[in-house]
């Protein structure tokens, strides 16, 4: 091509948003997962972009269809991190020109529905319900070394898990000049839509040799992938719940903490936190005081603008 300035430095792609709902029936007791999965390859593909050579693609309906095929086949399908090892561990291993996979999974929640007379319920061996819009989430990163080994990368957390607790929050001693409007208060409203993402240390696996490529044994690093997502959901929501709290930035900060104590695994803990704001009204116009916080009862929930807390916190 003519005057042709530009140099292709970085290539990636894949298929997005492929849904996945799978079931395993352990007799009439039932595990489920829906999942939202992203596949993404790197590799010898530059020549796709530039001379359209699509002799190099392995085309995303296909990344499509092994994704639905390892959710048929994979031991590990019940476990997002597993399962996405897996997936990118088969990717990289059939494909000699491709050397490295990123699988994310999003985990949707479902619950099993508590039924019987109150006080004798128990959970239904079949059925379902969404318990919260908050989903579990991963990331992997699979990479094929020189010498033929496979380094695996994990990230792992929680996306809009929405919390409000309407006191035990105060924030005061912050900076006043010029600008200031904002009060001090020792007691308001803090609710936020929490995004919380953890790292393991990067790991080996081992390159499945059969002739299929399906041959995964989950490296020990993150085996334990289920409880410490459990024990990083259940540390998140008890700080919240009962951290007297002096602002978004300090109990974030308790929040990651927990989890780095509780989990030797996890390298490092990032939260993002929005501060979504609730103003109490002034009512004034009506002759009622309803902005001291010991009489605040209605307030505005304010959806933009908000705060935006963000922390990582690595272990020592
Ligand atoms: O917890 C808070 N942290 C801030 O940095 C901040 N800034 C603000 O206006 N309100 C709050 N609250």
């Amino acid at each position: 091509m003519a005057n042709a300035e530009g140099i292709l430095t970085s290539t990636r792609y894949g298929k997005d948003k492929i849904r996945v709902f799978r079931v395993v029936r352990n007799g009439s007791v039932h595990e489920i997962v829906e999942y939202n999965v992203q596949v993404l390859l790197e590799g010898d593909i530059a020549s796709s972009y530039t001379v359209a050579d699509n002799s190099v693609v392995v085309a995303t309906d296909s990344m499509k269809n092994i994704t639905y095929y390892l959710a048929k086949v994979s031991p590990h399908v019940l476990t997002p991190e597993h399962f996405a090892l897996h997936l990118g561990t088969h990717l990289v291993a059939k494909y000699h020109h491709i050397n490295k996979a990123f699988v994310t999974v999003e985990k949707l929640r479902w619950s099993r529905i508590p039924v019987g007379a109150p006080g004798q319920e128990f959970p239904h061996p079949h059925s379902f319900l969404r318990d919260g819009e908050d989903k579990r989430i991963t990331a992997v990163e699979i990479e094929k070394s020189t010498d033929g080994a496979l380094i695996g990368k994990v990230t792992a957390g929680i996306t809009d898990l929405l919390v409000l607790k309407s006191t035990g929050s105060s924030f005061t001693g912050f900076i006043r000049d010029e600008y200031t409007t904002l009060v001090e208060v020792d007691d308001r409203i803090f609710s936020t839509s929490i995004d919380l993402s953890y790292t393991y240390n990067p790991f080996t696996i081992r390159f499945p040799t059969d002739e299929k490529k399906l041959a995964f044994e989950v490296p020990k690093e993150v085996a334990d992938a289920d409880d410490v997502a459990a024990k990083a959901r259940a540390a998140t929501l008890d700080t919240f719940s009962t951290d007297k709290s002096a602002s978004v930035q300090a109990t974030l900060f308790k929040m990651a903490q927990r989890i780095v104590t509780e989990n030797s695994g996890v390298q490092t803990v990032s939260y993002t936190l929005p501060n979504k704001h609730y103003i109490p009204v002034d009512m004034k116009y009506i002759g009622m005081d309803n902005t001291t916080p010991a009489n605040a009862e209605v307030f505005m929930p304010v959806a933009a603008p908000s705060g935006l807390i963000s922390a990582t916190i690595s272990r020592k």
